[in-house]
C-alpha cells in the first residue's frame, strides 16, 4: 500500500488572474530589511496590472513572525510550487538578493508563462538578483521573459507588461549580440594568432580553476557542468572551506601582523571601530591576512590558475568576511606571501580571484590573466555586480558594486585610495574589511560565460570606466552599498536596456586595458576563446574593432 502525503489543494489563477511570487535570500537578517522596498514596487505593479484590466493574487502569505512575505529556503519554495497550478501566469517579482536555487527547480516544471520581474532600484540588489535567475533558467533550458522598471510607470515597462499579459511571452531585443565563429577573419591576424596560442596553452596545460566549496548564494547560473569546464581545458579542483580553515590556522601571529602593517604602511584607510558586532576591529582583518596566506599557499600546492571561497554560507558564522584577503590576493601589489619554504608565491603578479566562486567569471577572469599576463600588461581582474545606473549630465552611467573588494590597482589611488568598511551586519556577522572606493578610470574588456547544456557561451564587450564627480559618486555610493568598491560604467554600444534584455548574470567581469591596447586585446581574447571551444557572442560595438 503506497503511502504518500494527500495533496494540497492547488493555488490557481482565476480569469485576468496573474500569481506573484517572490523569493530573497536566505539569511533572514537580510529579508527583514528588504521587505519594505518589496512592498512598495509589488503596490506599484499591481496598480499598473489593474489598469491593465488584471488583478494580482500573491501565491503566499506575508510571516508575521518573519517580518517578511519572502520565500527563504529551497524546502519553503518547493513546498510552494508544489501547490501552485503548473499551467497559471506566473510574475517572480524581485527586489532584493535572491537564492535561485529556491525556485528555478520548480520553476523548470512551470507550463505557464513565467515573467522575471525587476525593480530597478541600487537600495537592495533586486536586479542584480533577476538577472541572477535570468542566468539560472536559460541554464536550465526554461523558457521565461524579463522585465524591469523604476517606478512601473515608464512606457517601455507598461508595454512590456501588456504584451506578456496578451501573448503570454515578452522577447526583449538582443540585438546587440552577434556571433562570431572560428572563421572569421580575426583569427588570421597577429592578434588572432596569439590569441589562439594563449588557447592551445590552456588546453594542453590547463587552467586549474580551485573552488572553496561551489553554490554560492543559490547561484545555479555560476556552476558549470564539470564536462564543460574540462572540454575548455579549465577544470575543477573541488576545495573545501574547512581546508582554508585548517590552512588558516597555521598561520602565525607575527606573519598576519605584518601583513595587516604591509597595507597600513602604504597607506590603506581602515575605517576602525571597537564594537565587533557592527564595526571593523584589527582581529577581524588579521584573520582576513591569514585567508588570503592560507588561500595563496593552496594556489601552489594545488596549481591553480585562480582561487576562489564560497565564503558566505557556513564560513560567514566561522570567521571574518573573505572579501580583504579576495581584493588583496588578486592585486599585482600584494603582501610577499612566504610559503612555507619561505619562497614568495605568485610574485608581482595578481592570483586571479573567484568572488563567490561563480564559474561564469572564473573562465573570463582566468583566461584574461593568462592572456594579459602573457602580453605583459597588467593583469589584475574582477567580477562586479550589475547593481544599478543612472543618468548623469544626459548619459547613462553604470554602478558596478562588487559585494567587497576588487584589486587595489582597480580603485583610484591604489592602496592609498582605499577604504576598509566592516561588512554590514546583515549579511557577515563575523564582520571584516572590504576594500572600497572609486573605480578608476580606463578602457577594459568586459565578459561573462555561461553554460546552455554543457556548452560554454560568453558574451564579450568592451567599455570605459569614467571618474564621476565626488558628489554623484557618493550620491551613487550611498544609495547602495557605501561600504563596497563602486566603478561607474558605459559599454560601448549598448545601452541599460541592451544588458538587461541580454545578459545571463548578476556578475561582470572586468580587466582594464590600455585605450591603445583595447583592440588588439580584444581579437585575441575572442580568438583565445573561439580556440578553447567557447561560443562567443560579441556586443555592441566592439564588433567593429574585430
Ligand atoms: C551581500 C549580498 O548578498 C551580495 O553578496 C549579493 O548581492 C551579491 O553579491 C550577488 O552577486
Amino acid at each position: 500500500m503506497l503511502k504518500l502525503p494527500e495533496p494540497a489543494e492547488l493555488i490557481t489563477a482565476g480569469d485576468k488572474e496573474i500569481l506573484v511570487v517572490t523569493n530573497a535570500d536566505l539569511r533572514e537578517s537580510a529579508n527583514v530589511p528588504c521587505w519594505p522596498v518589496y512592498q512598495s514596487f509589488s503596490e506599484a505593479l499591481e496598480k499598473e496590472l489593474n489598469a491593465q484590466g488584471y488583478k494580482m493574487k500573491r501565491a503566499h502569505p506575508y510571516h508575521e513572525d518573519r517580518k517578511h512575505g519572502f520565500i527563504s529556503s529551497q524546502k519553503e519554495g518547493s513546498e510552494l510550487f508544489s501547490r501552485i497550478d503548473p499551467d497559471a501566469p506566473l510574475i517572480v517579482l524581485l527586489t532584493a538578493w535572491q537564492y535561485s536555487h529556491h525556485i528555478a527547480p520548480s520553476l523548470s516544471k512551470h507550463r505557464g508563462p513565467i515573467l522575471l520581474m525587476a525593480n530597478f532600484d541600487g537600495t537592495w540588489p533586486g536586479l542584480v538578483g533577476m538577472l541572477c535567475m535570468a542566468g539560472t533558467l536559460t541554464s536550465l533550458g526554461v523558457s521565461y521573459s524579463r522585465l524591469w522598471s523604476e517606478k512601473c510607470e515608464d512606457d517601455f515597462f507598461k508595454q512590456g507588461l501588456a504584451t506578456w499579459l496578451k501573448d503570454g511571452k515578452l522577447d526583449q531585443d538582443t540585438s546587440y549580440l552577434s556571433d562570431v565563429t572560428a572563421d572569421h577573419p580575426l583569427m588570421k591576424s597577429e592578434a588572432g594568432q596569439d590569441g589562439i596560442k594563449v588557447g592551445e596553452y590552456i588546453l594542453k596545460h590547463k587552467a586549474i580553476l580551485g573552488l572553496h566549496d561551489t553554490f554560492c548564494m543559490g547561484m545555479m547560473n555560476g556552476f558549470f557542468p564539470v564536462k564543460a569546464l574540462s572540454d575548455i581545458g579549465m577544470p575543477l579542483e573541488s576545495l573545501s572551506q574547512s581546508a582554508l580553515l585548517v590552512e588558516m590556522e597555521k598561520v602565525p601571529a607575527e606573519l598576519r601582523e605584518a601583513c595587516l602593517k604591509f597595507y597600513e604602511d602604504r597607506g590603506m584607510q581602515f575605517q576602525w571601530g571597537s564594537d565587533s558586532a557592527t564595526e571593523l576591529t584589527r582581529e577581524q582583518v588579521l584573520e582576513q591576512c591569514a585567508m588570503m596566506i592560507a588561500m595563496a599557499r593552496i594556489v601552489t600546492r594545488f596549481g591553480l590558475t585562480a582561487v576562489g571561497v564560497q565564503y558566505q554560507q557556513g564560513l560567514k558564522d566561522c570567521c571574518a568576511a573573505s572579501d580583504f584577503a579576495e581584493g588583496a590576493i588578486g592585486s599585482t601589489e600584494r603582501f610577499p606571501i612566504p610559503d612555507e619554504d619561505g619562497s614568495i608565491i605568485c610574485e608581482g603578479k595578481p592570483i586571479p580571484c573567484i568572488n563567490e566562486v561563480d564559474m561564469g567569471t572564473a573562465i573570463p577572469q582566468a583566461m584574461l590573466f593568462r592572456l594579459l599576463d602573457a602580453m605583459g600588461l597588467p593583469s589584475e581582474t574582477t567580477l562586479h555586480d550589475v547593481r544599478w545606473g543612472s543618468e548623469y549630465e544626459g548619459t547613462f552611467y553604470w554602478d558596478f558594486e562588487i559585494s567587497g573588494a576588487v584589486p587595489f590597482e582597480h580603485i583610484k589611488g591604489g592602496i592609498a585610495g582605499s577604504k576598509g568598511y566592516r561588512q554590514p551586519a546583515m549579511f557577515f556577522p563575523k564582520g571584516g574589511s572590504t576594500i572600497a572606493g572609486q573605480g578608476k578610470a580606463g578602457t577594459f574588456v568586459w565578459a561573462r560565460a555561461h553554460y546552455e547544456g554543457t556548452d560554454v557561451f560568453m558574451h564579450i564587450g568592451t567599455g570605459m570606466a569614467h571618474e564621476l564627480p565626488e558628489a554623484e559618486w557618493t550620491r551613487r555610493s550611498q544609495a547602495t552599498n557605501a561600504e563596497w568598491p563602486l566603478m561607474n560604467a558605459t559599454l560601448d554600444g549598448l545601452g541599460r536596456d541592451d544588458l538587461m534584455a541580454g545578459h545571463q548574470s548578476n556578475h561582470i567581469t572586468i580587466a582594464y586595458v590600455p585605450e591603445d591596447k583595447l583592440a588588439y586585446v580584444l581579437k585575441a581574447f575572442v580568438a583565445q576563446a573561439l580556440t578553447q571551444g567557447i561560443k562567443v557572442k560579441i556586443a555592441g560595438t566592439a564588433k567593429d574593432m574585430l
